[in-house]
């Protein structure tokens, strides 16, 4: 192997305290560069697999390893957060300022950003979101899709080295949609998104895996877009726009 994992998960089980097993001996290592659609029925465990990398919540079995090592404790993991940024599914849940500027300079004056600085890099992530003159706006008055940008935008502000999108273009009308598309086709940043959605996943990532009775799928062939409705595995992902 050339290069450490940026993340990985190492025999990693989970259940939820009612009992509820959801992942089962888990193995996998996030290489830099990587772009990956993370796809898999309703309730296969994907966002928990995401909220177990960022340390929301802690495996009874196996461990987190970032950059080679083992994460212990809340500390470690605000080390990790600083270069894996997640878009939450849901955007009110990641905007919780009264305005556009500071939920977006919230992150990097969080990494120690000066407030003149925090405040370049926020109208500067904006700008490359098409989001210029948004800095003022009262977030709670923006449509869902304009919250569903700002939400990517305050994590985009960080520069994090990778993006976890977790069903990133639910719920949104297709203008929107083709932003993000158009927004994520021209990003170099590595990312895994979860999606239902093939058709966003093929724009925006270059290998899929998926998460089936509890395991991790890693070998799943990347279609070309053309494909998108001839994929071999029986249960491909669907579009929904609920
Ligand atoms: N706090 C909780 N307590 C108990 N069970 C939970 C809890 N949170 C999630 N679950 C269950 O764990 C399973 C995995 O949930 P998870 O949100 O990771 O799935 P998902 O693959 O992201 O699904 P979706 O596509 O619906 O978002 C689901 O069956 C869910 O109902």
């Amino acid at each position: 192997m050339s290069e450490t994992p940026i993340f990985a998960l190492q025999d990693v089980s989970f259940a939820y305290p009612s009992g509820h097993a959801v992942l089962h001996d888990v193995n996998f290592a996030f290489e830099p560069g990587q772009k990956i659609g993370l796809y898999g029925t309703n309730g296969s465990g994907k966002t928990t697999l995401f909220h177990i990398v960022m340390g929301l919540m802690a495996p009874q079995r196996g461990k987190v390893l970032f950059h080679g090592r083992a994460v212990r404790g809340e500390k470690e993991f605000q080390a990790l957060r600083r270069e894996v940024g997640m878009v939450l599914q849901n955007a009110e849940d990641q905007l919780f300022n009264p305005t556009v500027l500071d939920d977006v300079a919230f992150g990097p004056l969080n990494l120690g950003m000066s407030v003149d600085e925090a405040r370049e890099r926020s109208l500067a992530t904006l700008k490359e979101l098409g989001l210029d003159g948004f800095e003022n706006r009262l977030t709670h008055r923006l449509s869902g899709g304009e919250k569903k940008l700002v939400s990517l935008a305050t994590i985009l502000s960080m520069q994090p080295k990778v993006l976890l999108l977790d069903e990133p273009t639910n719920g949104l009308d297709p203008q929107t949609r083709e932003r993000i598309i158009e927004i994520l086709a021209a990003l170099p940043t590595a990312r895994i998104i979860i999606s239902h959605d093939w058709d966003f996943l093929a724009q925006t990532t270059s290998r899929f895996m998926t998460i089936k009775d509890g395991r991790l799928v890693t070998d799943v062939p990347h279609l070309p877009h053309r494909h998108v409705h001839a994929h071999p595995l029986g249960d491909e992902p669907h579009h929904h726009h609920d």
